[in-house]
């Protein structure tokens, strides 16, 4: 998928501005404060409901305004997700690569826009096919206690619904958490891939954390066991199967993430992953496990075994444990890890997700930057990467990029 048209308003310092990105690199430059990261963060907001910086009232939406607004518009595969349980069939593109070799097959992603213009938020005007591709639209009003979305010209009751529809991977200066930071960022990011490529995914989540809530009110309230049992059974319900979703999922994202990790920190040795499902589930099933609890949990007054307390950890031949890595070299496994998930998203959906790499040149030096670009280049999925300057890897890297500038809180293409 790639995106034809993003429209951000009162977001940070921005009051209004536009951005017509082409469907390969998009290099956002600019000063020190001049809003590169916002653009991203624009994006990710549309994709997860929150910016990768913080939640959207803490700061995102533009100082003495009252709500930030996002409008997107984007290009995608009709073929849409391929219901497959990760893992089991990754597919045709699957043949994952390293970064010194091309990507895996290129989705064709090289429609353009509809050429339909459309102002106003959040409204969008239903969704426009042509042919392998369509046009969608989603329109997001956030306050940060309130939101208002639309998708594809209709109003949409869940922000999960919302989210859903465009994928966005970020690299950040903070993505460096999901390696050495807390476990759920670890879930979550099992979560979003799994929320994209597999339909029933996020009912069971849904599922699990209704039942979560009720739980634990119940052991707050110090319920009796007879109300209790019947949670715990539908706690167990929902969080077996979710449990072997992420499992899987896991499992299909290391051939992959292992490849991508040696290109980028071959010194660190083998990749292996391990998942922790938050139980001991190789001794017992989770409805036991939340019986074998319930007096502990009832004394906490909170859940303590389940798939909510799941974590997954990289561990390398070479190093002791995650806790050895460099701050340096946990940023390129998160990388790693986050251009697995995008591969794999790629395999599944036969569509690339969106790829956002914010501020590259001060997280990776000129040969690690040229790399990932031509890495990036290769797979054809559009990135948006931001930079005081040009990164010197992209010198480095051969190929079109689109320019664009941002300063005084407007935003220009550079021709
Ligand atoms: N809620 C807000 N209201 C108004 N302005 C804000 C708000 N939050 C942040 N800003 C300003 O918006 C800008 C944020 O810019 P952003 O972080 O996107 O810049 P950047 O170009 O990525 O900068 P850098 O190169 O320093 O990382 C800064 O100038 C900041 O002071």
């Amino acid at each position: 998928m790639h995106v034809t048209r993003l429209d951000i308003r009162r977001l940070r310092r921005f009051d209004e501005v536009q951005l017509l990105p082409s469907p390969g690199l998009n290099l956002i430059t600019g000063d020190n404060g001049a809003g590169k990261t916002s653009v991203l963060e624009a994006l990710h907001l549309m994709a997860y409901g929150r910016s990768f910086r913080a939640r959207v009232r803490d700061g995102l939406i533009r100082h003495g305004d009252e709500a930030t607004e996002v409008f997107v518009e984007w290009r995608e595969r009709r073929a849409g997700t391929v219901q497959t349980m990760p893992g089991t069939n990754p597919g045709a593109n699957a043949e994952a690569t390293s970064l010194a070799s091309t990507p895996p097959g290129r989705p064709d992603t090289t429609g353009g826009p509809s050429g339909e213009d459309r102002e106003g938020l959040p409204a969008g005007s239903g969704l426009i096919s042509d042919g392998a591709e369509r046009t969608r639209r989603a329109g997001l009003r956030h306050s940060g206690r309130d939101w208002e979305g639309r998708l594809d010209g209709r109003p949409v009751s869940q922000l999960g619904d919302l989210c859903a529809a465009l994928a966005v991977v970020s690299f950040e200066p903070g993505s460096h958490a999901l390696i050495t930071g807390a476990a759920e960022n670890r879930r979550r990011y099992l979560d979003w891939g799994l929320f994209h490529v597999e339909q029933h995914f996020l009912p069971l989540w849904r599922r699990y954390a209704r039942a979560l809530r009720q739980r634990n009110a119940l052991l707050k309230s110090r319920a009796g066991d007879e109300h209790l049992d019947a949670w715990d059974r539908e706690l167990a319900e929902a969080g077996e199967p979710l449990s072997q979703y992420r499992q899987r999922y896991l499992d299909a994202i290391e051939p992959g993430l292992a490849r991508l990790a040696a290109d980028l920190a071959p010194s660190l040795g083998t990749l292996r992953l391990e998942y922790q499902p938050g139980w001991r589930r190789e001794d017992f099933p989770l409805v036991d496990a939340l019986l074998f609890c319930r007096e502990r949990d009832r004394l906490a007054g909170f859940t303590s075994v389940g798939p909510h307390r799941a974590d997954w950890r990289i561990g390398f031949g070479a190093l002791p444990g995650r806790e050895a890595l460099s701050r340096g070299q946990a940023k390129l496994t998160a990388l790693a890890a986050l251009l697995a998930q995008a591969e794999h998203h790629a395999a599944i959906c036969l569509d690339w997700p969106v790829i956002g790499l914010d501020d590259l040149a001060s997280e990776l030096d000129r040969q690690h930057q040229a790399r990932v670009l031509d890495w990036v280049r290769a797979s054809g999925a559009q990135a948006f990467i931001t930079g005081t300057e040009v990164p010197p890897g992209l010198a480095a890297s051969k190929g079109a990029i689109t320019l664009f500038h941002v300063e005084h809180g407007m935003l220009q293409r550079l021709e």
